[in-house]
């Protein structure tokens, strides 16, 4: 699992060292974890390590120590190296220890701007050493206006040197992976004593790259996660396998109000998801034309246009592909919400909640749907994430309101996707390929929620391992299936050599992938399902 944090509960963990007087010594393994992350990426690009120009954009702060301090170590082996200050000063042992090692600095003004953008974007390496946790919003000024430029020079000359930036893209807020003005987006982000959230948030995560965590000794003072990404280990242990003497019915049995005349194909691909996801069975309610199209399509599911008190289910999924003129179904969806059970509330159903939820109901909204239900839950006037575009400048923090304001879990799709429970604790998964924003992928990943809601119970045992309280299993179910659906995605694109995949094509590939994760054991092992027999 990768544990991320907020900025503040970063600093905090630092505090008993920097008070023992170990600051600078806390310095040295960030720089020096960033400056092997640099030769290790070189290496594997085949690029000799002497000659090779680095430019590090150092601000005043302690981020600027650290990329000074790596790029005199950098320096030290042959790189040829220039800083740029782009704060007026520098951390003063920092830039002494770069001029030493035969670095060279210059002072970012009006007239140095344009050709130190230039060398900037031409650069082998750049190492993005503005600002780190200490920022107070997004770069502004000069080094506002060098990004800019530099982000223009490479546009126009087209450079393709490799960006590290330092603990995280400078720019970007570290709780919330906001960013207010332009950032220089990385290849590789080395992050220091633990991830920080917003590298793991939209449009943080896009900035950020590949993100790697260097220890420098805090680990142990941090504090529960901001943010969790569950690895293989984790989904492996998390996946049910059904007991030897299961029955249909004892496996989980998930209950789908979706589909429309309009968008029956949302009803199919919603069951086509969840029997692809180990539910025991699968009971559709929905008018007569699309329940045909579901015997069609899927004959395991049974279809009924009945009501929602006379079915028995564990768990409900309802309003995928289900407009508001859908007035039927949206009484069956109501009734299900209010059922008490665990509950997916897709797409349709969204508009339709009552004021009022807990975490086992699980929403599934993409960008624009959230922008409607915080629009509508805050009032038009307050409403900060009124439209789409200012959900996704703001990924995190926009989950995490509408998790408080609806008392339900919330899962918002995405590159990441992240999910939060009105606590405040949140998993984000990317797991998937740009692939999978295609029809009826929504519908799929309902679906698979649903299952796993479905075979879940009510047990919380399975989820302590997490060190999350009881209602954050919700939560771990959602991104869960949030990464089922992503790895298979990304499979299903794979055995196509990376092309195109559909929504059906997704919800195919995941019993594969179901069994490649759950035969991981925790220690990376393979381990036998434990529902096989052993062989003698
Ligand atoms: N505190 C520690 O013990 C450690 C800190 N480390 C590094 O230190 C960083 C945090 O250092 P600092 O607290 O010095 O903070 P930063 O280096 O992130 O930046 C602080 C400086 O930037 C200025 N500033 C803030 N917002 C600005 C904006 N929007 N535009 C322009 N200037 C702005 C501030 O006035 C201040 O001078 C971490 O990200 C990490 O890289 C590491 O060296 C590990 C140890
Ligand atoms: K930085």
């Amino acid at each position: 699992m990768i544990s991320a944090y907020s900025g503040t509960q970063v600093r905090a963990a630092e505090e008993p060292l920097l008070a023992a007087g170990l600051g600078d010594v806390l310095m040295q393994r960030a720089a020096h974890g960033l400056a092997n992350a640099v030769i290790t990426e070189l290496r594997a690009r085949g690029r000799r390590l002497y000659g090779t120009r680095v430019v590090v954009l150092a601000g005043k702060g302690n981020n600027g120590g650290d990329g000074l301090y790596a790029a005199a170590f950098l320096a030290g082996r042959g790189m040829r190296t220039t800083a740029v200050l782009t704060g007026g000063a520098a951390h003063p042992a920092a830039l002494a220890a770069f001029l030493r090692a035969g670095g060279h600095a210059e002072e970012l003004t009006g007239e140095t701007l344009k050709p130190l953008a230039a060398e900037t974007a031409r650069a082998g390496v750049v190492i993005d050493a503005i600002l780190g946790t200490g920022a107070k919003g997004g770069l502004r000024g000069s080094a506002a206006a060098l990004v800019e430029a530099v982000l223009e020079a490479r546009r126009t000359d087209g450079g393709n040197g490799f960006v590290v930036a330092c603990d995280l893209p400078s720019g970007v807020n570290a709780d919330s992976g906001e960013a207010a003005g332009p950032v220089l987006p990385a290849d590789l982000t080395v992050t220091f004593g633990g991830a920080k959230a917003g590298l793991l948030a939209d449009p943080g995560a896009d900035h950020a790259g590949r993100v790697h965590v260097v220890p420098i000794g805090i680990e142990e003072h941090l504090p529960a996660p901001a943010l969790r990404r569950l690895e293989e280990a984790e989904l492996s242990r998390l996946l049910p396998q059904p007991a030897r003497r299961a029955h249909k019915y004892s496996r989980g049995v998930l209950g789908i109000v979706a589909g429309s005349v309009q968008y029956p194909g949302a009803a199919v691909l919603a069951c086509r998801g969840a029997l692809a996801a180990g539910v025991g069975m699968v009971r559709y309610l929905g008018p007569p034309e699309v329940a045909h199209l579901v015997r069609q399509s899927c004959p395991e599911v049974v279809c009924s246009d009945g009501a929602v008190a006379d079915n028995r289910v564990q768990a409900w999924l309802v309003g995928s592909g289900m407009g508001p003129e859908d007035h039927e179904q949206l009484a069956r969806a109501r009734d299900a919400i209010q059922s008490g059970l665990p509950v997916v509330a897709d797409a349709g159903a969204l508009p339709a909640l009552p004021s009022k939820l807990a975490p086992h109901v699980v929403l599934t909204p993409h960008a624009g749907e959230l922008a409607a239900l915080l629009k509508r839950l805050e009032g038009e006037a307050d409403a900060r994430f009124g439209d789409r575009e200012a959900v996704e400048a703001a990924t995190f923090d926009a989950v995490r309101k509408a998790a408080g304001l609806t008392g339900a879990t919330v899962l918002l799709k995405g590159p990441a996707t992240l999910v939060a429970i009105p606590g405040g604790e949140a998993f984000s998964q990317a797991d998937g390929t740009p692939w999978l924003a295609t029809a009826g992928s929504g519908d799929v990943l309902a679906g698979v929620i649903g299952a796993l809601l479905a075979q879940a119970g009510s047990a919380v045992e399975p989820y302590r391992f997490l060190g999350m309280g009881d209602d954050g299993r919700w939560a771990a179910l959602a991104a869960l299936g949030a990464a089922l659906h992503g790895i298979a995605g990304r499979a299903a694109s794979d055995a196509r050599s990376g092309g195109p995949i559909t929504a059906g094509g997704v919800a195919e590939a995941i019993p594969e992938i179901w069994g490649k994760v759950s035969m991981l054991s925790n220690s990376g092992a393979w381990k036998r399902n434990s529902h096989s027999q052993p062989l003698r």
